[in-house]
């Protein structure tokens, strides 16, 4: 992908010496599709954009209220990518205090035993990863596990992808979430991907200079349902690709609270992020009358300009959701 290396930001001299943040060339992301500023985009990508959301958002749908998740589906700024078929654009469906649920769910829950995270695999389950420790010797307040939240990278729901096999198998499955199920299922619905049940999940948790190189998801058995995509915090550079690596991908941004379903021709098609934004972190989410677990944590999703992001998947073509929806 030619396109990412124009997102790549030079941060050493010709000599390997660091160059300081603030002294670098700066990224111009003139060419980066905005759905959130239609008017401000290159007529070429202008031209890419559809606008979707009197089909979705007009119907009415039997989820057709707010909840303590997600706004009302009338308020819902739907669109989609001429060329990709399947592919959806949700603008953020949420308040800052509902993103702020799916942040502290995503930080508490989703990436806490039994489910699997990249941390387990070295230091075996961590439950208390945000707890405070005892006080020490001193009687000081020793600091939370900090440096192994600095390498937290990913997390696992449902059945447990094996990244080096690169399979899921009926053996390792863990409790799929209910809200983060109820929400993905109303969105397969407003886009008529429906039935659709999400029996895996990949959390990624990016900071300020990670990437994801482009991939292509094929492990499910299951690829005519979407991978439905939900990102909190920083904003992403996200590339959308085709079939084939040598065709150039579009790039578009993704940011706190949107929602991106890769369905149709977009399932089959390499994607990736080529940067996280610098200085994107969502202000909105900073609230000091919030508790105090909860600032600590958006304090560090923001320290290092970090994104947080929740992709589902359906596995098996007859969904089994880990024999659940066989013993009803
Ligand atoms: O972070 C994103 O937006 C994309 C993640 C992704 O493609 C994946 O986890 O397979
Ligand atoms: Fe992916």
């Amino acid at each position: 992908m030619r396109v990412q290396r124009l997102f790549r930001q030079v941060t050493k001299t010709p000599l390997g010496k660091n160059i300081p943040k603030e002294k670098r060339e700066p990224i111009d992301y003139s060419i980066v599709l905005d759905f959130h500023n239609i008017e401000n985009n290159t007529p070429e990508n202008r031209e890419l954009i559809i606008d979707c959301t009197e089909n979705v958002t007009s119907k009415e749908f039997e989820f057709n209220k707010d909840t303590e998740f997600y706004l009302h589906p009338k308020e819902w700024k739907v669109f989609g990518l001429k060329g990709y078929p399947g592919f959806y654009f949700i603008r953020s469906p949420f308040t800052p205090q509902q993103q702020k649920k799916w942040i502290k769910h995503g930080l508490e829950h989703y990436a806490s035993p039994p489910n699997n995270n990249n941390l387990n695999l070295f230091y075996g389950p961590v439950h208390n990863l945000w707890e405070e420790r005892p006080l020490d010797k001193n009687g000081e307040r020793l600091p939370t596990y900090r440096a192994l939240l600095d390498k937290l990278a990913w997390a696992t729901l449902g059945y447990q992808y094996q990244w080096t096999p690169r399979l899921y198998t009926e053996e390792f499955y863990e409790e799929f979430p209910d809200d983060l199920q109820e929400l993905v299922q109303k969105i397969a619905v407003a886009t008529k991907f429906d039935p659709y049940v999400a029996e895996a999940a990949t959390i990624n948790f990016y900071s300020e200079d990670s990437i994801m190189g482009g991939h292509l998801d094929n492990a499910e058995q299951e690829m005519e349902k979407p991978i439905i995509s939900i990102s909190f915090g920083s904003t992403a550079v996200f590339l959308m690709g085709a079939e084939t690596r040598d065709i150039a991908p579009v790039p578009l941004f993704i940011k706190s609270g949107d929602i991106v379903i890769m369905g149709g021709r977009s399932r089959y098609c390499y994607h990736g992020v080529a940067k996280i934004v610098e200085d994107s972190f969502n202000l909105d989410l900073i609230d000091e009358n919030d508790s105090k677990d909860l600032k600590y944590k958006i304090k560090w999703l923001k320290e290092k300009n970090r994104r947080l992001n929740i992709n589902t998947r359906q596995v098996f073509k007859e969904a089994k959701l880990g024999g659940k929806l066989n013993d009803k």
